[in-house]
């Protein structure tokens, strides 16, 4: 495996290109699927770890699936709400997404299983989720530590009937996903209300999105603070998942930071489900010209060649928390990145991860709170490069410090002794096993 890649600096591009599937989605699409009544075909399928994992535990379950990897689709046989296998043991690796999705999801089977995943996945909490499926009635025990996994699940019946919840916001979006993927299976359905705003709510918007495309219904008011989903189930439904948008972010990044470069994505737009196809805005606002249409999204560096720092909420776009830090380095002010709390609590503490590796490229970086700010290097990044010797960036088993560090390296590397170079470059396996073979397309296409 590759210790350390150094990063070289892109000369100007215009590049089209079409990222491997979207992570949120395979996941969310293979669960309904697996849950529907009657057979479903996904296509752009995204095969990473995260999704592998998906894959694997639902085969571990008894559910059967027609893998068709080079044409990156599945065929699902859906088990209508049913678990076919009575005990599993599940390693999740640290896919957040199927672990949570499917603690919630087990509830509905008949028979005992374990969830497990990597050490760090053992660190990440679980216990809002856990907490009010016990109150609908799931029998839940934690394996170690109270309020992490691993867990048991012990469904028996007469199981959970469903009904009314009352949450304060939670740390993750994903417990909500998780709750209102069961909830056409509960016979009384679900009812959640919020005393607070929704962490994350465009991952839960995507949820319910893709839940009525499986035939179940909802409704929700304005905010989202109050959702109900009736009893119901889902029908099978042949599903083409986008492309992933905070993958795509990486190369609209690398446009905006390379003076006179363009980069359209392929089959993301204006229409797409997730919510980081929206990190477009936020690069137009730091003088990136773009251009969105329904199911493209171009990025055009700004015509002066000079990123603008910006204060931005990134609570709708936690994922793209990494990719705004490092394109703030090009500043010609501070960046301040507001309300991203529950990044400490992803593949790994993103706010630790950030405050140290962005110091090593010239910033400074303070947090108070939930809110982080970057100085850029007065003196530039690439200058900046020069005098520090280069930087060596630590990835923390984390795919996306990865991915945008590189996009500084793109952006900013000098000659040998003044580069990025990445340590550990194969987390990128986690969403995006190609990632470094796209970015040799962006040099493909350079002027
Ligand atoms: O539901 C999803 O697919 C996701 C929700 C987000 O997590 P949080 O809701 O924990 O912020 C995001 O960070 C993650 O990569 C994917
Ligand atoms: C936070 C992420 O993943 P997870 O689904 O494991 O939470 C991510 O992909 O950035």
């Amino acid at each position: 495996m590759l210790e350390s890649l150094p990063i070289s600096r892109l000369d100007p591009f215009d590049v089209t290109l079409r990222p491997p599937g979207s992570k949120s989605l395979t996941n969310r699409a293979l669960l309904l699927a697996a849950l529907a009544k009657g057979s479903s075909k996904l296509t752009g399928v995204l095969f990473a770890d995260d999704t592998r994992r998906m894959l694997e535990a639902l085969e571990a379950l008894g559910f059967q699936l027609n893998i068709d990897e080079p044409n990156r689709a599945v065929t699902i046989r859906g088990k209508h709400g049913t678990i076919p296998s009575t005990e599993a043991e599940l390693h999740l690796g640290n896919a957040g997404t199927a672990m949570r999705f499917l603690t919630a999801a087990l509830c509905l089977g008949l028979g005992e299983y374990t969830l497990d995943g990597i050490p760090r996945m053992r660190q990440r909490p679980i216990g809002e989720l856990v907490e009010p499926l016990l109150e609908l009635g799931a029998d839940i025990e934690y394996l170690g530590e109270d309020g992490y996994p691993p867990l048991k699940i012990i469904a028996e019946p007469p199981g959970m009937n469903g009904g009314f919840l009352e949450l304060t916001p939670t740390l993750s979006s994903q417990f909500i996903s998780a709750m209102l993927m069961i909830g056409p299976y509960l016979q009384r359905g679900l009812e959640i209300e919020f005393d607070g705003p929704v962490t994350s709510l465009p991952y839960v918007k995507m949820t319910l999105n893709l839940m009525k495309q499986f035939g179940a219904e909802f409704e929700a008011d304005t905010g989202y603070r109050a959702v109900h989903v009736p009893t119901g189930g889902y029908r099978h439904y042949d599903y083409p998942i986008e492309p992933d948008a905070s993958n795509a972010s990486y190369f609209l990044a690398a446009a905006a930071v390379v003076p006179g470069s363009r980069c359209t994505v392929e089959g993301l737009g204006s229409r797409s489900l997730q919510g980081d196809a929206e990190f477009c805005d936020v690069l137009g606002r730091m003088g990136c010209g773009v251009d969105q249409k329904l199911d493209s999204t171009t990025i055009t560096a700004p015509v002066d060649g000079q990123i603008r720092g910006v204060d931005v909420d990134l609570n709708d776009m936690p994922d793209m928390a990494q990719t705004l830090a490092v394109v703030a380095l090009f500043g010609d002010r501070p960046t301040t990145i507001r309300n991203v709390g529950n990044l400490r609590v992803k593949e790994t503490d993103r706010i630790a991860a950030l405050e140290n590796e962005l110091i090593k490229l010239g910033a400074s970086v303070t947090t108070i709170e939930d809110d982080i700010t970057i100085t850029p290097p007065a003196e530039g990044v690439a200058a900046a490069l020069e005098s520090l010797g280069g930087a060596e960036i630590d990835t923390y088993d984390d795919h996306r410090m990865a991915m945008a560090f590189s996009v500084a390296g793109l952006g900013a590397s000098g000659g040998e002794g003044s580069q990025v170079v990445i340590n550990d470059p194969s987390c990128v396996e986690k969403t995006f096993p190609d990632y470094f073979e796209f970015l040799d397309r962006l040099r493909g296409s350079s002027d």
